[in-house]
C-alpha cells in the first residue's frame, strides 16, 4: 500500500467544525497529513507523522479541500464571444443564446465535444476543482443528450440530465411536444448516464407545471432533482425545488421572502453562480441574507459559453467576498462543503480521516489569500484521490 505525507502544512483547512479554528472551517495549524489509498489516513503534528514513501513539503503553506464545482455545463460546441461583447456594449442577457450553441453542439463530432469537455476539466482541475458536476443540455435531440451524458460520463460521475435547457426551435410552437419527448424516449436514453435531472425553470424556458411534471419522471427513472431557479427573474423555481426534495436549487438571484423561508427550512442547498452575474452584468444573488436567514449555500461556476464561461473557483470566492458580501470563511466553506452538500456528498469537501484525498495546496499562507488575491494562480499542487495532478 503505497503512502504520501503532505508535511509542513501551515494552515489546513479540514471543514469539520470544532476541529481546529475558525469555526466551520475547522483551521488546524502546523499539521502534516498521510494520504493511503487515495484517502486521508491521518492528520497531526508533523513531528508525530508516520513514515511515508513519499514526501511532498508544504513549505509552510495553506492546504485545503478540493474545490466542488457543483454546476457546470461542459458539453458544447463553439463560443459566444461576440453575444459577450455586445453584452459589454449594452445588450441584456435573456438566454435566448442557448439554441446558437444547441445548433453547434448538433453539428460537432463526439471527438470535438470530447476535447472540450477534457479541456475545461483539466483547466478546473488546474484551478483546483477537484470535483466537477457536468450538465448535458446543449443536445436537445434524444441522441445528443444521450451521447452529451455518455461524455460527460468519461470524466465524472456527477452528470446532470437538462434536456429541459429550453424548448428548441423546431419545437417552439409545442412545448407540450417537447415535454413529453424530454419525459419519454429522452430521459430513457439520458438515465444511464446521468445521476441528476434539472430544469431551467424561467420565464421564456420551462414553467412549473413543465418543471414539475420533468422533474417528477427524472425522480421516477431514480435521478436526483436540481433546478436552475429564479435567475432573471422571480418565479417558481425555488419553492418548486425545496417541496420536490431537490438537493440545490442553483441561481437564486431574485427571491422574495418566501422563498427565503422554505429554503431555510429545508435541506436545500442554494447555489451561488457569481460568475454568471458578472458576465452578464446583472445584480448579485442576496447572498447575506441567505446566510443569515440559516440557509446552506454553495458556490459553483456555472461554466458555459454563454453566461459564465469561467472554470476557476477561486475567481467566484474573489466574487462572492467583494460583490456578495460573503467573509472569506464563507465563501471557501461554500466552494468545498457547500458544493459536496449540494452534491448529497460526504466523502468529498473535507479533510479528516476517511475522506477523499482531494487536496489543494495554495501559494500562501492562508485561505484568506483567494479573495485577497484576486487573478492571482494561487494553486500550486493538487492531489485528486491522492494521486499529484
Ligand atoms: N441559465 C441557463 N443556463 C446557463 C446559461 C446557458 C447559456 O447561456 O448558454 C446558466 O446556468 O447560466
Ligand atoms: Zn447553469
Amino acid at each position: 500500500m503505497s503512502s504520501l505525507l503532505v508535511d509542513d502544512i501551515g494552515e489546513l483547512v479540514t471543514n469539520v467544525a470544532g476541529a481546529g479554528e475558525g469555526g466551520p472551517l475547522g483551521i488546524r495549524r502546523r499539521v502534516a497529513l498521510l494520504v493511503e489509498e487515495g484517502r486521508v489516513a491521518w492528520i497531526g503534528p508533523s513531528r508525530d507523522a508516520p513514515a511515508a514513501d513519499r514526501r511532498i513539503d508544504a513549505g509552510g503553506a495553506a492546504v485545503l479541500p478540493g474545490f466542488v464545482d457543483s454546476h457546470a455545463h461542459l458539453v458544447f460546441a463553439g463560443d459566444r464571444a461576440a453575444e459577450f461583447a455586445a453584452r459589454m456594449a449594452g445588450e441584456p442577457y435573456t438566454g435566448g443564446g442557448i439554441r446558437t450553441t444547441v445548433g453547434a453542439t448538433r453539428a460537432a463530432s463526439d471527438e470535438e465535444l470530447r476535447a472540450t469537455v477534457r479541456r475545461l476539466r483539466a483547466e478546473a482541475m488546474r484551478q483546483g476543482s477537484t470535483t466537477m458536476e457536468i450538465k448535458s443540455g446543449y443536445g436537445l435531440t434524444v441522441a445528443d443528450e444521450a451521447r452529451s451524458l455518455r461524455i460527460a460520463a468519461e470524466v465524472s460521475t456527477e452528470t446532470t440530465f437538462l434536456g429541459a435547457h429550453v424548448v428548441p426551435a423546431e419545437y417552439a410552437d409545442r412545448p407540450d411536444d417537447y415535454v413529453g419527448l424530454v419525459c419519454g424516449p429522452m430521459l430513457a436514453a439520458a438515465a444511464p448516464y446521468a445521476r441528476w435531472v434539472d430544469v431551467f425553470c424561467e420565464r421564456g424556458a420551462f414553467d412549473a407545471d413543465h418543471t414539475r411534471a420533468i422533474l417528477t419522471c427524472g425522480q421516477a427513472a431514480g435521478l436526483g432533482v436540481r433546478v436552475h431557479a429564479n435567475q432573471l427573474g422571480p418565479g417558481p423555481g425555488v419553492r418548486l425545488g425545496v417541496e420536490l426534495g431537490a438537493a440545490s436549487v442553483d441561481h437564486c438571484t431574485h427571491l422574495d421572502d418566501a422563498d427565503v423561508d422554505v429554503l431555510a427550512g429545508s435541506p436545500t442547498v442554494a447555489t451561488l453562480l457569481p460568475g454568471a452575474e458578472f458576465s452578464t452584468r446583472s445584480p448579485y444573488p442576496d447572498a447575506r441574507r441567505l446566510l443569515d436567514a440559516g440557509v446552506t449555500v454553495a458556490l459553483a461556476t456555472d461554466c458555459n459559453p454563454g453566461s459564465s464561461y469561467t472554470s476557476s473557483m477561486p475567481f467566484c470566492i474573489a466574487l462572492a467576498v467583494r460583490e456578495m458580501r460573503m467573509t472569506p470563511a464563507e465563501a471557501v466553506w461554500a466552494a468545498t462543503a457547500g458544493g459536496a452538500r449540494a452534491l448529497r456528498r460526504d466523502d468529498i469537501g473535507v479533510l479528516t480521516p476517511g475522506a477523499r484525498a482531494d487536496v489543494v495546496i495554495l501559494d500562501a499562507p492562508s485561505h484568506l489569500h483567494l479573495a485577497y488575491r484576486p487573478g492571482v494562480p494561487l494553486i500550486r499542487q493538487v492531489l485528486h484521490n491522492g494521486v499529484p495532478q
